[in-house]
């Protein structure tokens, strides 16, 4: 049944419950933004006071040549300041990536009873989650995107239960991004002293998941947000963005390309794809690499969608700040936890920023 706009609980059972999702309300045809989805002021994004990050992309293949020193000098940097870069020449096919955008676009365009069977109260399978905002139901306003989410165990499984829609291009992004994420991994986890024999880039990696994300067209995009202020929880993550653009990420301290606070655009270049650093890494290396604050602006003209690959630690896995960092920082800025106990808190609450990292924080530092 079409819900009430004006009515609250009506429209939050129909996005949510139902699983129509922002779509299936946008679909109905909508003029204004439901009073559900009103930011307060200090959440909006106003453009015109934003610019954009102006650093040109890390070429990935000269990691394999002469040039590969200063090469992974920039990913350090890159990890060190904003937390944020794009990459060319990644090995990820290019056409591939076009695909992707297409198949997203495919998807939540199906009918909302075919999306609505993967929503989690009654998914065939805990691998695979469709739904809308982040944590509905403790939001105060509700974010204007809906997604997918595909947890990746292994090959075989992730064919027999992804959706069989979007399963191969997914599956495909997953296998040709990986390789990409060791050399990255290698080269940071190098740079904080950890030598390749001691490496356990297969356990900060063990858990993998593809998400899509789809932003339907908003009335109004300066009331609502396309996901709130956030930080990612894991230890890389790879994104690939379509053309619309609306990806801003915060500056945490004065740089040559912005001021502390100020939020900066990345925007979207053909082929590229973004690499961000998530809290488990800005934990590892004892808070030298930033897992920033980023957030997602709506559009008012195009759906927009974004494919984000998350890499994360086993959920039994011990995290702590390395020994090696420790050693020469002389100080640990957070205690060790259990990786499992770190993503109940995550996933338990409404995006704030980077206050996720609270939870491991030790206060005198
Ligand atoms: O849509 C985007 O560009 C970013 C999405 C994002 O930050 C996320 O899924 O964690
Ligand atoms: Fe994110």
């Amino acid at each position: 049944m079409a819900p009430s706009f004006e009515d609250g609980n009506s429209l939050f059972n129909f996005v949510v419950r139902d699983g129509n999702g922002v779509k299936g309300m946008v679909d109905l045809g909508l003029s204004k933004v439901p009073q559900a989805y009103m930011q307060p002021p200090k959440e909006r994004i106003v453009k015109e006071d934003s610019r954009k990050h102006g650093q040109p992309p890390i070429d990935l293949s000269k990691l394999d040549g002469p040039d590969h020193d200063e090469v992974a000098k920039e990913i350090v940097r890159a990890a060190e300041t904003l937390g944020f870069f794009q990459v060319v020449n990644h090995a990820v096919p290019v056409d591939l990536l076009e695909s992707l955008k297409d198949t997203a676009h495919n998807f939540f365009s199906l009918p909302p009873e075919r999306k609505a069977v993967y929503r989690s109260e009654v998914s065939p399978t805990p691998l695979v989650k469709y739904g809308t905002s982040f944590v509905p139901e403790k939001e105060k306003a509700l974010e204007w995107k809906d997604y997918i989410s595909m947890q990746y165990t292994n090959d075989a499984e992730a064919l027999e239960h992804w959706p069989v829609e979007i399963r191969d291009v997914a599956l495909e992004f997953l296998r040709t991004s990986i390789n990409m994420v060791r050399k990255l991994l290698e080269v940071l986890l190098g740079n904080l002293g950890v030598k390749p024999e001691d490496s356990m880039i297969d356990v900060l990696i063990d858990k993998k998941m593809v998400n899509m994300n789809y932003y339907p067209t908003c009335p109004d995009p300066d009331l609502t947000i396309g996901v709130g202020r956030h930080s990612d929880m894991g230890t890389l993550t790879v994104l690939l963005q379509d053309g619309i653009g609306g990806l801003y990420v915060k500056i945490e301290e004065d740089a040559d390309f912005g001021k502390k606070g100020e939020w900066v655009e990345i925007p979207p270049i053909p082929g590229a794809l973004v690499i961000n650093v998530g809290d488990m890494l800005q934990i590892l290396s004892n808070g030298k690499y930033r897992s920033a604050e980023h957030r997602v602006r709506t559009t008012s003209t195009k759906s927009r969608v974004s494919i984000p690959i998350f890499t994360i630690p086993k959920p039994t896995q011990k995290i702590a700040p390395l020994p090696q960092v420790v050693k020469k920082d002389g100080i640990a800025l957070y205690r060790e936890f259990v990786l499992i106990d770190y993503m109940k808190n995550f996933f338990g609450n409404a995006h704030d920023g980077k206050k996720s990292l609270d939870f491991a924080k030790i206060d005198a530092a």
